[in-house]
């Protein structure tokens, strides 16, 4: 099934337009956890993968019956060497297991035979000599555009042959996305021809209910931007991170999604996983990051009835 009725589906079953960014910064792990792995462990990179790994999935159970699919950020594994990938393969596994689906982000790609290799690795299945196969378990990656469609096509295809989707850095929510990205060419703003192209990226990759499996990033804290953008791009379904932590708001990321209540997906990493450190939440960590998540979905839902965008 192409991965944009795939994460529709998930959104239906849940009820919730919510990501939940896996971004595990390892002195924001509660102590009791890291306590015990470096007990056991000592203060090597090992004990570093035991900490990611009991925190990943004990936000995993908190989160899974309120969110369709989960980001894990790739930086924040990656750091560590072995030990980070691993821990992000386990969490990967475990978050499949827990019937979520997964969003690489680790915004990949380069020429195009490289951005091939990307493209195995992180959503396909790399060829080697054994009979055995390797095949990822993400649902979807994050990829650059600036190295333009021969460095796309490849993803594309890829999300073709395996069911899985991209999302293709757009209008970024970072405070200085403005200095590349809305540069004019010939009247046009660098976003608005990079969502041109992404359209046309995912014709070939529409699903049944209307959606491409080639999709967006429209950051929260840009909602002008947003609603220009949706025009553009009718058929991308959008990753919106942003919210929360970086300021966005419920009524902020309504213009990312379409007249049918669906189209956006939007992504809180710390609002959620490290609720457990704000006042108004409880202190235990699971019972936060539930606390948070549900707030959340409620806020969206709401802003979008109100909006007359109706999901359910
Ligand atoms: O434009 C972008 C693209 C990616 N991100 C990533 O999303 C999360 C946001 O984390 P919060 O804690 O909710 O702020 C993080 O992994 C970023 O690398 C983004 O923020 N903006």
């Amino acid at each position: 099934m192409n991965f944009a009725d795939r994460l529709m589906e998930k959104v239906d079953e849940k009820r919730s337009h919510v990501c939940v960014g896996l971004d595990p910064r390892l002195d924001q792990i509660p102590t009791e956890i890291t306590d015990k792995a470096v007990a056991e462990y000592g203060t090597t990179l090992e004990a570093v993968y035991h900490s990611i790994l009991e925190f990943n999935q004990g936000i995993i159970d908190a989160v899974a019956d309120y969110a369709p699919i989960v980001k894990p950020q790739m930086a924040f594994y990656e750091q560590y060497g072995h030990w980070g990938v691993k821990a992000f393969e386990k969490t990967v596994a475990y978050a499949k297991e827990s019937g979520l689906l997964i969003i690489n982000d680790a915004k990949r790609n380069d020429i195009g035979s490289t951005a091939q290799a990307y493209a195995d690795g992180h959503l396909g299945s790399p060829k080697f000599w054994d009979e055995q196969k390797l095949e990822s378990n993400s649902d979807s990656l994050t990829v650059t555009p600036y190295l333009g469609s021969d460095g796309i096509n490849p993803f594309v295809e890829t999300c073709s042959d395996y069911d899985k989707g991209i999302f293709v850095l757009v209008k970024t929510s970072n405070p200085s996305s403005h200095e590349l990205q809305d540069l004019e060419s010939e009247g046009v703003k660098i976003y608005e021809k990079i969502a041109q192209l992404v359209s046309k990226w995912g014709e070939e990759v529409i699903g049944k209910r209307g959606y491409s499996a080639v999709g967006a990033v429209v950051g929260a804290t840009y909602p002008e931007e947003a609603a220009k953008l949706r025009e553009i791009m009718k058929n991308s379904y959008f990753l919106v991170p942003g919210y929360g932590a970086q300021g966005g708001t419920a009524a902020d990321v309504i213009p990312a999604f379409n007249g049918d209540g669906y189209g956006a997906i939007i992504n809180s990493s710390r609002g959620i996983i490290f609720a457990y450190q704000q006042d108004r939440y409880s202190d235990d960590y699971q019972e936060a990051a539930r606390e948070a998540i549900i707030e959340m979905r409620e806020a969206i839902n709401q802003a979008l009835a109100k909006a007359g965008k109706i999901s359910w």
